[in-house]
């Protein structure tokens, strides 16, 4: 299996802070990814050097087997899916549901004079209807509710048929119903043996799709723990992370965390 991210000894220093604190970490094809971590623990910094929008202050980069800082970042983009509050908050609001995702081939956000075939239109449409939202591709993004703006999101992510799709907290702002929606779009996404290999940062393990299969826990900008899901979603690491003492339980592929009892005396 190849990597599609391989991280080396990964420093990022902003301000005197220290965002995130040598971080060495691989994700390989097939693979699919949850980063987790209280605020400020440096999962954003961290899908920002994933996406090639940032470079790390030392340590080393690869992304799709190119090296960071050797590479034409532009291009490397175009290969990356990418969906964040940042990426919502800079689509005009008027723009359409069909050019938002569409414009995602040349990797700007709204149509302007680019020019698209007749391929590009298909896409738009078979990704609307992958993702249960074609009867919104006339609707202005404006317009949306919080959980169809995140699936016009994931469907622009994917329209250039990347090699790995970033999740900034897909789930942040939903409610029940449309996280559940959410969550059965990215089982299918993560069911796809020749899909993208995926990364999803959450603060919570209720988020976690079906098929993920590995965890990166991260605090102050460290790594905490790193692995097969399983192995990583404990009780025991959360807490740590958490600077709580959190009961994790699993039933039937999805997590639920919470606090532990207080122990009873003798
Ligand atoms: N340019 C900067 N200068 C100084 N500190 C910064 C800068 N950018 C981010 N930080 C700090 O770095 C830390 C990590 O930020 P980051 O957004 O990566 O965390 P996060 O895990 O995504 O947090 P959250 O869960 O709250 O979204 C935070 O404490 C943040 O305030």
């Amino acid at each position: 299996m190849s990597a599609v991210f391989d991280l080396t000894d990964v420093t990022v220093i902003r301000s005197g802070k220290t965002l995130l604190d040598s971080i060495t970490w691989s994700v390989r094809t097939g693979e699919h990814w949850v980063v987790i971590g209280p605020n400020g623990a440096g999962k954003t910094t961290l899908l920002q050097i994933l996406g090639a929008s940032l470079h790390p202050t030392s340590g080393r980069v690869e992304i799709l087997e190119e090296t960071l800082g050797s590479v034409d970042v532009f291009e490397l983009r175009t290969r990356i899916g990418h969906t964040s509050t940042s990426v919502a908050e800079r689509i005009p609001p008027r723009e359409s549901v069909r050019n938002v995702v569409l414009s995602a081939a040349y990797a700007v956000i709204g149509r302007w004079h680019e020019e698209y075939d007749d391929e590009d239109f298909t896409r738009v449409e078979q990704l609307l209807a992958e993702l249960g939202i074609s009867q919104l591709s006339d609707r202005t993004f404006g317009t949306l509710s919080e959980g169809e703006k995140k699936r016009v999101l994931i469907a622009r992510a994917l329209m250039t048929d990347p090699e790995a799709v970033l999740l900034d907290e897909p789930g942040a702002g939903l409610d029940l119903g449309a996280r559940e929606d959410l969550l059965a779009s990215l089982d299918v996404l993560s069911g796809d043996p020749d899909g993208a290999a995926l990364v999803l940062v959450t603060h919570h393990v209720e988020e976690i799709p079906a098929g993920f299969t590995h965890a990166l826990v991260l605090g102050e900008g460290r790594v905490v723990a790193q692995g097969p899901l399983d192995e990583v979603l404990t009780s025991q690491t959360l807490s740590r992370a958490f600077g709580q003492r959190l009961e994790v339980t699993q039933d039937r592929g999805r997590f639920t965390a919470r606090r532990a009892p207080a122990a009873r005396r003798a």
